[in-house]
């Protein structure tokens, strides 16, 4: 199962996330986010990973988290700062990521969706052609991301069942993740404020913990 820690900002604890099992590794590029990275930050992350002696950490996805922004901006941030693949989590249209496809052909696209309501969830199938991966987060209406708001696995289980891969985002923790895969079972895991001391700062024990925790699933 693949594990993103998403939100990162400071280079020595991408490595670090990445020696703990990691498989990738989200950074915001939202500027209204209290997590938004510059294409120099990016880059020093993925400069320490370069660096660092596990393979893991050279193989690790590079995930940059965008919203409603333009195709040649999301463009250059991935083509300067090496990000491998690129999250849509604003109300980017099917069209939209089939034109970023056409700009980034070699750079995996996950379209988020902020879960409004069950029937919503249906929405995901006009994106099947034009993505890879979709991620489900829980929506707010005054936030983005990073809320730390969970959906209702058990509902979703029920109904929910992509021709993609898929991430579970929203709310995760240590402590909740392992309810959450005995009720639904995605494609990959995705936490960012359960795993941090504050918007940003990662909390390198929780990280250890969520992977403890995994271990024994
Ligand atoms: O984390 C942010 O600040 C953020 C800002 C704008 C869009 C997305 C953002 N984060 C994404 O939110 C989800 C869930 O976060 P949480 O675990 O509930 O804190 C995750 O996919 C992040 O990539």
């Amino acid at each position: 199962m693949r594990v993103k820690i998403c939100g990162i900002t400071q280079p020595e604890q991408s490595l670090a996330i990445a020696a703990l099992g990691a498989t990738a590794l989200g950074f915001i590029c939202v500027p209204t986010s209290p997590r938004y990275v510059t294409i120099a930050q990016i880059q020093a992350a993925i400069a320490a990973l370069a660096e660092g002696n596990a393979p893991i950490s050279k193989n690790i996805d590079k995930i940059g988290v965008f919203a409603n922004t333009t195709i040649s901006e999301i463009s250059q941030i991935v083509k300067k700062s090496g990000l491998t693949g690129v999250q849509l989590h604003g109300d980017e249209t099917p069209e939209f990521c089939q034109q970023l496809r056409q700009s980034l052909p070699q750079v995996e696209i996950i379209k988020a969706l902020r879960v409004r309501s069950l029937e919503h969830l249906q929405t995901t199938i006009h994106y099947t052609d034009y993505v890879d991966t979709l991620l489900l987060d829980a929506y707010h209406p005054q936030q983005l991301g990073g809320t730390g708001q969970t959906l209702d696995w058990h509902q979703l289980n029920q109904q929910f069942s992509p021709g993609l891969p898929w991430f579970l985002a929203g709310g995760l923790t240590p402590d909740n993740i392992l309810t959450a895969l005995s009720q639904i079972k995605p494609n990959g895991i995705d936490l960012s404020s359960g795993v941090e001391h504050s918007p940003g700062n990662k909390d390198l024990d929780k990280v250890a913990l969520l992977f403890q925790k995994l271990e024994n699933w």
